[in-house]
Formats: C-alpha cells, structure tokens, sequence
C-alpha cells in the first residue's frame, strides 16, 4: 500500500509547499543506517498485535481499546509502585509528581469511554461470541493496580494460577502494603498516633476503617500549615480515588448499555457485579473525615 505522503510518484511536477519545507529544514530522511521513529517505539511488534477473530468491523475498536487500556495501566502502575515507595522513603515531593500523573492517566481512561460508548448492542453482539470466557476480570494489570491501591481479594488471584510468571506479579502487589498502608506508616513516623493494627498488618487482608485512623487524618486536616505535605497527600489520595470512581462508573455504565443485564463472559452477573464494585472505598477515612471537619 502507497501512503499517499510519501508518494514520490509525481517526483516531476513542482514541489509542493510542504515538500519545500521538508527539505528546507534538512530534515533527516533516511534511516537505513540509523534509529527511526518505529524502530525506537517497536512499533513493527506493537502494530501487529492487533488480531481481530470475527469479521465485525468493529472488533478493531474493540481491541485497540483495551490495548491502549493495557500501556495506560502499564505506566500507572510503573508510577504507582514508584510512589509507594517514595512514601515510604518518606520523599513525598517525588510521590506527589508520580501520583498526580497517576491521577490524570486515570482521567483520560475515563474520557476513552466515549470513544468505545460509540458501539452499539449490534455491533457488540457480533464480536461477543468470538470473545468465549475471556473478560477484563482477567486482566493482571488491573488486578495489581487494585491490589496496589488496597483492594485486596485473593480470590482475583485465581484466574493468573496457570502462569507462573503472571501470578507471580499479582501476587507481589498482593503481598506488598498498599499506598494507603505506607501512607498511614507515614503519618505514624510523623508522630501522629496510628493504631498499630494499622501499620504493621497481614498486607494481604482487605483495610478495616478504623475511628482512630480518621482521628489520625483529622489532626493532618485540622492543622494543615504543620503537616502540609501531609495534607497534600490526603488530596492526592482523594483526586485518585475520585478519579477511580468515575472509571468503574463510566464502565458500568458503558457495559448496561451495550449488553444490559446479560452475565458477563467472565461468569459474574455482569452489571449487577460491577456496581457492587462501585461501593469499594479505597482510602475510607479520607473521606469519613470530611464530615467531621
Ligand atoms: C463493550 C465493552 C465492555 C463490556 C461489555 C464489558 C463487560 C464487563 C463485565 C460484564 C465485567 C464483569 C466480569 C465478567 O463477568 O465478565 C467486566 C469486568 C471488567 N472489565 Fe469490562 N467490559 C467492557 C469494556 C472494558 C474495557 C474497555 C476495559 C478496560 C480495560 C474493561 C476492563 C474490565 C475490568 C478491569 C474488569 C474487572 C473489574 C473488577 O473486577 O472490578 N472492560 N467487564
Ligand atoms: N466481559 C465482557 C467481555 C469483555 O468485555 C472483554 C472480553 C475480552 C477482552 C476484554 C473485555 N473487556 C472487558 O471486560 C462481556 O461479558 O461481554
């Protein structure tokens, strides 16, 4: 296939204004001794990956959605786990850097609903049954994210059992205290009391909001001028969380109306699964304080 820029074809007819400006600025035009732009971002591997298996038009929206989803999860967790342990070095100027990008990746994840919001029921139903029992409750970087932000269940360790490899990485981030654990260690170091059972725990266990631990951010929120990095956490945390909500929102919502109520692939009920995951609170006290102020 000819791209149409690069059809040399016409080489004889005047140069066009663009053509004028590409060699004016001396830009670089061959590569076969050198990096390219492709070469660098391997993109040769990256642009195969795309192996749609109906003949739907649309399972290309499809795929391309979810493998941008995938590099988006993979920098997140790049940063995330980055910044759990700027935490706990006690560097939180650096961790503020990675978990506003965090933040804002989780944002855009949210716009990119619109564009697969664009498939319709019909158009679904023919790349579904292509699909079999494969489904995003699957997907191991998402599981880590969770798990890396506190939402622990060994159960979602499950569906990874057959691949050393994979189950080896979701369970270190299973195994790993979780942003809000190194959080609470951090106001602890910073003399605020923290209940024990909250700094030094079975990593693995799902967090138990406890009344001491608000106490422990009220005295953060009440005081901000003394504990300001402190306080610059806890809204970090909350922009995070805050963006986080809106996802399983949009996804829920993007899921009802594109099968309705039908189970999902994965074997849960479907919409009913995912909005009992809309009731997850990941950061619990950050938010209960709010009342108290
Ligand atoms: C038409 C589009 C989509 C439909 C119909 C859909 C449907 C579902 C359903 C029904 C579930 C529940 C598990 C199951 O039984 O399968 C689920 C889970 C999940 N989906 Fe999607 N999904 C869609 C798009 C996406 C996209 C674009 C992503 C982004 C990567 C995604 C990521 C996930 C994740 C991570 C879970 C697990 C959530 C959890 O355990 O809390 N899904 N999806
Ligand atoms: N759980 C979806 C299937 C699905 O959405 C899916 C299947 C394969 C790869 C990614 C998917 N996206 C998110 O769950 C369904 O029940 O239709």
């Amino acid at each position: 296939m000819t791209c149409p820029h690069h059809d040399t074809s016409n080489a004889s007819a005047s140069p066009s204004a663009t053509e004028n400006i590409v060699r004016e600025e001396k830009a670089q035009l061959d590569f076969s001794q050198d990096m390219s732009y492709g070469d660098y971002l391997q993109l040769d591997s990256i642009l195969e990956a795309q192996k749609p298996l109906s003949p739907a038009h649309d399972e290309m929206l499809f795929i391309v959605q979810h493998q941008t989803s995938e590099l988006w999860m993979k920098l997140m967790l790049h940063e995330l786990t980055a910044a759990v342990g700027n935490v706990a070095a006690d560097e939180l100027p650096s961790a503020f850097k990675k978990l506003a990008r965090v933040s804002k990746i989780m944002e855009q994840l949210v716009h990119a609903w619109d564009v697969l919001a664009t498939m319709t029921p019909p158009e679904y139903s023919a790349i579904r049954p292509y699909l079999s029992n494969s489904s995003g409750f699957q997907s191991f970087q998402y599981r880590c994210i969770e798990f890396s932000l506190g939402n622990k269940n060994a159960a979602m360790l499950k569906p990874h059992a057959h691949n050393p490899a994979r189950l080896g990485m979701v369970q270190a981030a299973y195994e790993a205290p979780s942003l809000y654990d190194e959080a609470l260690r951090l106001l602890a170091r910073r003399g605020i009391a923290v209940p024990a059972s909250h700094t030094e725990r079975d990593w693995t266990q799902a967090y138990q909001a406890k009344e001491a631990v608000e106490q422990a951010w009220l005295e953060v929120y009440r005081n901000p001028e003394k504990y300001w990095d402190l306080y610059q956490l806890g809204e970090e945390l909350t922009d995070l969380e805050d963006a986080f909500r809106l996802w399983r929102f949009r996804h829920v919502t993007t899921v009802e109306r594109v099968i309705g109520f039908k189970r999902g692939t994965g074997g849960t009920g479907g919409v009913s699964y995912l909005r009992k995951m809309l009731d997850v609170v990941l950061f619990p006290e950050i938010w209960t304080l709010r009342t108290q102020l």
